[in-house]
């Protein structure tokens, strides 16, 4: 009975503040319900009938009771978890609200922890920042792009309208133009030498190259290092620095081709104690020698593939009597052109027009013939080079010694400059691997070492 009394007593009052706030039909059934047995108890008791009569009703009594009194429990533990399940629906509603009102940073600021901040930050401004490489080549303009590899790499050939100015053709579509065009229209190479010989087709070019790999949104944030030969003048150095900042460039930074050779090749542990590096381009050809503080020395010769081109072709006029254009020169040179006199002889047949008579001919010409047309051009990169040593510091020396002279550039895969440059200095040279694109690997690897690399760069912004 006690268990009872306790039973009823809670609930009692939490149903009675429940109906008279809610009034819920099956809460105030329960109140009535419990009301009546009461009652019924109370009467009960005031009768005072005999005792087995007394026993039996109330005992019918109390397990009503106590089924009333469950059922009411259970119910007000429903009610309970509606009333918490509302509280907490009222909650979230109410934080929906604050979150819509503040302003758009606060929300920020709610959703990403402070380090996220950071992070976003730069990946934003990573995203939008875009790096390029130019190698700034005579024969050939490459551009790498950070994160991408190399986007670009076309023969730096202008055709062009003589009369209207207009520009017909760039790149390879120009090149193949090269002797084949009719009157009024000139095939020409803004660079000649690794210098600018005409300012506004070198800035066309640029123009036109650099925006077909960036999108135009980006060019305000591109960052460019390009490449140029060691002699260049520091009027040279402006000019092109000038000429790429006109592109729309955000800064722009120079390189000298035989730092980014050697930083291409990988040199870096020889690079610390010494190397030479011999970057035979299309125009010039860069000798240099190197240690960790940069170039130590170094000398830049106008000889190239090109010189060498022009040497087949007057070599093969004098000897055979027989005009030949740049493109032909080149064929020769790929297909049977050495500089090594103990090299295997190969023969190719060459047509042409009779320097007498103007008519079409055609001679065989042979790789010895080849080698004495390039023998007085290859005498002078020797010299350079024993100049070079000679100017060189003793310790220094024997570090190239110990590691070879390193060949880059196009021009250094004439057949045999390797062996010739072994045989005459007595220090092993070696071709690195793709020679062409030594130097391009180098201004990539100083794009990512931007910073460090600062004392070595010219820069304008
Ligand atoms: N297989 C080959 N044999 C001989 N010469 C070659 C060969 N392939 C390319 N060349 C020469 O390489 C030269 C181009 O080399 P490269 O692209 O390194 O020059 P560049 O960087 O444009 O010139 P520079 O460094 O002088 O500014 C051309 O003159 C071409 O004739």
């Amino acid at each position: 009975m006690f268990g009872l009394t306790n039973k009823n007593k809670g609930p009692k009052q939490n149903t009675k503040k429940r109906s008279r706030r809610s009034k819920g039909p099956a809460l105030y059934n329960e109140q009535q319900n419990l009301g009546a047995a009461r009652a019924a108890n109370t009467k009960s008791d005031a009768g005072r009938k005999p005792l087995r009569k007394t026993k039996r009703k109330s005992a019918k009594l109390s397990k009503g009771v106590t089924k009333q009194a469950n059922h009411l429990t259970s119910n007000m533990r429903d009610a309970m978890v509606k009333v918490t399940q509302l509280r907490r629906a009222e909650r979230r509603n109410r934080e929906a609200v604050a979150i819509a009102k503040t302003t758009p940073a606060m929300t920020l600021k709610r959703l990403v922890r402070p380090e996220q901040v950071g992070d976003w930050m730069s990946r934003l401004n990573r995203s939008l920042t875009f790096d390029l490489g130019i190698d700034l080549g005579t024969a050939n303009i490459l551009i790498y792009a950070k994160g991408k590899g190399l986007v670009l790499d076309e023969p730096a050939y202008i055709a062009r309208d003589d009369k209207t100015g207009d520009i017909l053709a760039l790149g390879e579509t120009a090149r193949t133009m090269v002797g084949r065009t009719p009157k009024g229209i000139s095939v020409i190479r803004p660079v000649k030498a690794g210098v600018i010989a005409d300012y506004d087709m070198t800035e066309f070019m640029l123009k036109y190259f650099i925006r077909s790999v960036v999108p135009a949104s980006r060019l305000m944030k591109t960052r460019i290092i390009v490449c140029v030969p060691s002699g260049i003048t520091p009027v040279e150095k402006r000019a092109i620095l000038e000429a790429l900042l006109r592109t729309g460039a955000k800064k722009t930074v120079l390189i000298e081709e035989p730092l980014a050779a050697a930083m291409g090749t990988g040199l870096n542990d020889a690079q610390q104690v010494g190397a030479m590096v011999v970057d035979v381009g299309g125009g010039t050809t860069d000798i240099a020698v190197l240690c960790d503080t940069g170039v130590v020395v170094s000398e830049s010769l106008r000889i190239g593939g090109d010189s060498f081109n022009d040497s087949i072709i007057r070599y093969i006029r004098r000897k055979k009597r027989l005009i030949i254009g740049q493109l032909t020169a080149e064929e020769i040179k790929v297909a049977v052109g050495t500089v090594d006199r103990r090299a295997r002889e190969r023969v190719i047949e060459v047509r042409g027009r009779d320097s007498g008579s103007g008519l079409p001919k055609m001679v065989s010409v042979n790789s010895l013939e080849i080698q004495r047309a390039l023998e007085a051009q290859v005498m002078n990169i020797l010299e350079a080079i024993k100049g070079i040593l000679e100017k060189t510091p003793p310790e220094l020396v024997a570090a190239i010694i110990d590691h070879g002279i390193i060949l880059t550039g196009g021009g250094a895969l004439v057949d045999g400059l390797d062996r010739v440059i072994t045989r005459s200095i007595g220090v092993a040279s070696y071709l690195v691997e793709s020679p062409r694109y030594a130097v391009i690997k180098g201004v990539a690897k100083a794009l990512d070492e931007m910073s460090q690399l600062r004392d070595t760069l010219d820069e304008l912004q």
